[in-house]
């Protein structure tokens, strides 16, 4: 079978491409004879010469992302028919192992492309478990998120109802319930209209991750697939389970489905849960706006989460309109002096007689460490968060008394009302697909892989490219430039300042 790309028209490629046609077809080789686990490593970039090229137009090959399968570390693992083959309206959209999703998706002609490429979710003709033989653990960790329970009830649905599966289990809050609390059978019963409430129907908690004790209750109960519902914690917690996993010799699938309410999970366009969650936020941006502009000089502060990454306040101020000013983690701020914050505000109640901020929680950590003698931390090892917003709120209100300036100022702080509402329709689509994609990988023998969507393709991800980096807004990009351009804010820190963060 030919290892054929999209074309895509790219300049002549330079002389070191003379050998680059024989690694892609090297590559392609290697991908046939893994059955498709793809196997070349991010090192392996090559470019093919237009004119080796079978299909004519320029393509370029490389940098394969490789998802780890069973058969890695199990010899001889007896592959069976997908049970859906017999059902042509299935069979038809099965997802052979060399199709791939390209990373960058926009291109340059004359610019080198990031070449790196990722397996594409779905239903594998071949599987390496027979249904019977299942037993799968759902678990959820860390905080809250919309969606969380459509996740798990569309899990149980694609185990049960595509493939058969009889046994799936429920952990109750957490890793620590893996090998301290009751596990709960899952089925269509106990989880029907589950995606229409918000947290999770098993609980979650932070903190309790012991690798041994995990990987033994599941070798105990013959746990031989496991979805972990988490965010960067979680995740790094699902590598430690894998790893052991791998080290025992257990046929067993570990996948993690990405968590987080602050979308800071790199790779995956978005996670979910986050659209409904800015939706959320712009109720309160709403209160906020008619809260501020209903008094003379009107000043309301608008708390979001975001711990490091400020996506749900970016998005929640592009999308309201109504904002002054939006602060995040990414961008560090001045409350006072010449640049600092209070004086903007002071222009804005002068001019359009009231102000709205939008403050992400992670923001301005900075200004308050300087207050605090000892960070905290959390039971998962996250540092807590000081309130920037109450902080800001406090200092404001006595700069204005202290200038004589009567303000009426309203400190609004959703942020749980945020995390806890049920997925809006955009979320349970997303969350319905993202589930199935993972039971597919699960059955199709791949395993340490987290799913999700790249350029709006479901793919399957190796959990060593998204357990070390964090995905935060980036400042220079068009994104973020918008919202400056909306809100009209300057930076709130000196010249001198910006230059060194430049
Ligand atoms: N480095 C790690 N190794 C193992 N487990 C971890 C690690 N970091 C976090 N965890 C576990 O993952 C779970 C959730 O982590 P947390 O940071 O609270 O939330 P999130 O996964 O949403 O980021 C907790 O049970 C925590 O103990
Ligand atoms: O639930 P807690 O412990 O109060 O934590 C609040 C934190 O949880 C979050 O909602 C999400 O954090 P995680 O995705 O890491 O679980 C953050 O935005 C916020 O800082
Ligand atoms: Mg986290």
């Amino acid at each position: 079978m030919a290892f054929v790309f999209p074309a895509l028209v790219a300049p002549r490629a330079p002389a070191r491409c003379a050998s680059a046609a024989r690694t892609g077809a090297r590559l392609a080789m290697q991908i046939e004879r893994d059955g498709g686990s793809a196997t070349a490593d991010a090192s392996k970039k090559s470019v093919m010469d237009p004119a080796d090229s079978p299909d004519g137009p320029y393509c370029e090959i490389g940098a394969v992302r490789r998802v780890s399968h069973l058969r890695d570390f199990l010899e001889d693992l007896p592959v069976f028919a997908n049970p859906a083959s017999g059902r042509e309206e299935v069979a038809r959209h099965f997802v052979a192992n060399d199709d791939l999703v390209f990373k960058q998706c926009v291109v340059n002609a004359l610019k080198p492309r990031d070449m790196t490429m990722y397996m594409r979710a779905g239903a594998r003709e071949q599987v390496y478990f027979q249904p019977q033989e299942v037993r799968a653990a759902i678990v959820s960790c860390g905080g809250l998120c919309p969606g969380i329970n459509t996740v798990i009830r569309e899990i149980v649905g694609c185990l049960q109802k595509e493939y058969g599966v009889d046994t799936v289990f429920g952990i109750p809050n957490g890793y620590r319930g893996f090998y301290n609390g009751s596990w709960k059978e899952l089925n269509e019963e106990t989880t029907r209209g589950i995606h229409k409430l918000g947290g999770s129907i098993l609980g979650s908690s932070r903190g309790g991750h012991d690798t041994q004790k995990i990987v033994d209750a599941l070798e105990v109960r013959g746990i031989n697939m496991v979805f972990i519902i988490g965010g960067d914690g979680t995740i790094r917690g699902a590598d430690k389970i894998q790893l052991e996993a791998r080290r025992r010799r257990l046929k067993m699938s570990v996948v993690s489905i990405p968590k987080t309410i602050d979308n800071d999970i790199p790779v995956i366009d978005h996670s979910f849960g986050f659209n409904s969650a800015v939706e959320e936020a712009q109720r309160a941006i709403d209160a906020a706006n008619v809260e501020a502009c209903s008094y003379p000089n009107g000043l309301a502060i608008v708390k979001l989460m975001g711990r490091n990454s400020g996506f749900i306040a970016m998005e929640a101020t592009l999308s309201s309109r109504d904002v002054d000013v939006c602060l995040i983690p990414e961008e560090s701020f001045t409350l006072f002096g010449e640049v600092g914050l209070y004086n903007f505000v002071k222009e804005r109640l002068n001019g359009k007689g009231y102000c709205v901020i939008v403050v992400a929680e992670g923001a301005g950590q900075d200004i308050l460490a300087c207050l605090n003698d000892t960070p905290g931390f959390d039971k998962s090892g996250n540092r807590t968060l000081s309130d920037i917003g109450l902080h800001m709120a406090n200092e404001f209100k006595n700069a204005f008394k202290q200038d004589g300036i009567e303000v009426s100022l309203k400190y609004i702080d959703p942020t749980y009302m945020v995390r806890a509402i049920r997925a809006n329709a955009y979320d349970n689509l997303y969350c319905t697909m993202l589930s199935h994609m993972a039971v597919h990988g699960a059955f199709a023998g791949f395993t340490a892989f987290t799913v999700g969507p790249v350029n709006g393709y479901n793919v399957y991800i190796p959990i060593e490219d998204v357990v070390n980096v964090k995905n935060m807004v980036d400042t220079n990009d068009r994104l973020w430039l918008r919202l400056v351009s909306t809100t009209g804010q300057p930076r709130f820190t000196p010249l001198d300042d910006q230059c060194e963060i430049l």
